[in-house]
């Protein structure tokens, strides 16, 4: 089956576009729009001329997606699987789209205000753009659904928590991506650092999320690049009682001018702090409290699991900055994790003889690729 995979982040819509059979998935084409630029790349990953883009409207985009995949393969995609963050209480499965699913989205989209328009954008368009092909929506929540109670309650009374109020969790895709490559490598206490334009860490035990560091929504947990993650709720209480921000204006603050970008006053793209920290100070801070920030979260899910085998990174920070890991790796050495620095590897990604306590690997995050199984097993069982 020739599957169409749409994944809207917060700073970038990827695609794929996959020959998948079973769990077994080829990659025909995919590629990656941020701004109104669109970089594909064919089933050889040679890069295709980039395409420039009118508009931001999510049609456009469509529009494009669907004439370079038309060129790729042979076969037109026969399904459209879509990653969406949040799915609320009342979509916690991996489903096939109808009118009523879309309506559950729009009302769980106030719980992820960051990704949810986008995504539901995106499935509007799909059907514009691929009318009567079967959609699918893959949620960032499912592998979190199974956690144990103590860590889904959020520490609030019973009538909020009855009324779902609770940690869901997010990169759910990505975590899963991770434990399939793992496969038969997969240890019993893993944990998966995702660092990418939003961040989170999440404790796998046996290949199931038993914590994660973001909760209700996608703005908690670890600092990130424009959203605060950990912030002390009196902040909140504070800034409405004495500062006359009202919902629209924190959900700003909160999602979109805090983290790296708040501190920094300069972006919250660690690229661009890099290349800025040497000179200023606020970015450098930034960044500095990023590296902690997530070194943290992972001290703490250490607890959590009791320990730890290996260690990956992965998303866009984790994926491509090797300063990033080691400066993590460094802020973690007083608990035994200790990033190899060059050597030969052994199965663990350490050298032989190496001392840390636990392997720690570098992973591609394959959310698109998870999409396009689900996708797959829905329409076809
Ligand atoms: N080579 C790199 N070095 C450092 N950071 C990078 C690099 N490439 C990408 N990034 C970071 O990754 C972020 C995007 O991560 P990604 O996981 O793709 O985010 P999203 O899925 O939310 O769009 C960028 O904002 C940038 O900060
Ligand atoms: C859940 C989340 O923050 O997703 P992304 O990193 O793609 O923005
Ligand atoms: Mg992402």
């Amino acid at each position: 089956m020739i599957i169409l995979t749409l994944n809207s982040g917060s700073s970038s819509l990827k695609f794929g576009l996959f020959d998948t059979q079973g769990v077994d998935v080829r990659a025909v084409m995919s590629g990656e729009k941020t701004g109104r630029t669109l970089r594909a790349s064919d089933a050889s990953g040679t890069a295709l001329p980039d395409v420039s883009l009118a508009d931001d409207n999510p049609i456009t985009a469509v529009g494009i997606i669907r004439n370079l995949v038309s060129q790729a393969a042979i076969l037109a995609p026969q399904a459209i699987g879509h990653r969406v963050v949040h799915g609320g209480t009342g979509l916690r499965e991996h489903c096939r789209i109808d009118d009523r699913v879309l309506e559950q989205l729009r009302l769980a989209s106030a719980m992820s205000p960051l990704h949810a328009p986008a995504a539901i954008s995106m499935i509007e368009a799909a059907e514009t753009a691929f009318p009567g092909l079967p959609q699918v929506a893959c949620f960032d929540t499912t592998f979190h659904a199974g956690m144990p109670e103590v860590a889904r309650t959020l520490p609030l009374p019973r009538a909020l928590r009855d009324a779902g109020i609770q940690r869901f969790g997010f990169h759910g895709l990505s975590c899963e991506s991770i434990v399939h490559q793992l496969g038969d490598e997969c240890p019993a206490r893993l944990i998966v650092a995702h660092l990418g334009s939003g961040s989170s860490v999440t404790a796998i035990r046996d290949g199931r999320s038993i914590d994660t560091s973001m909760g209700f929504t996608p703005s908690g947990g670890v600092l990130m690049g424009t959203r605060s993650g950990e912030l002390d709720p009196g902040v909140i209480i504070y800034l409405l009682r004495e500062k006359g921000y009202d919902f629209a204006s924190l959900e700003q603050l909160v999602d979109h001018q805090s983290g790296m970008l708040g501190i920094s006053g300069v972006s919250g793209d660690m690229r661009r702090l890099h290349a800025a920290e040497i000179e200023s100070r606020d970015c450098q801070l930034a960044v500095e409290m990023f590296y902690i920030s997530v070194a943290k979260q992972i001290a703490a899910m250490m607890v959590s699991l009791g320990g730890l085998d290996l260690l990956v990174f992965t998303g866009g920070i984790g994926e491509h900055d090797g300063d990033t890991r080691e400066e993590v790796c460094g802020r973690l050495a007083c608990l035994g994790v200790e990033l190899a620095i060059s050597g030969p590897r052994s199965a663990s990604g350490n050298p032989a003889g190496f001392s840390s306590r636990c392997g720690i690997r570098v992973l591609m995050s394959e959310e698109n690729n998870q999409i396009a199984r689900h996708a797959y097993r829905l329409l076809t069982t």
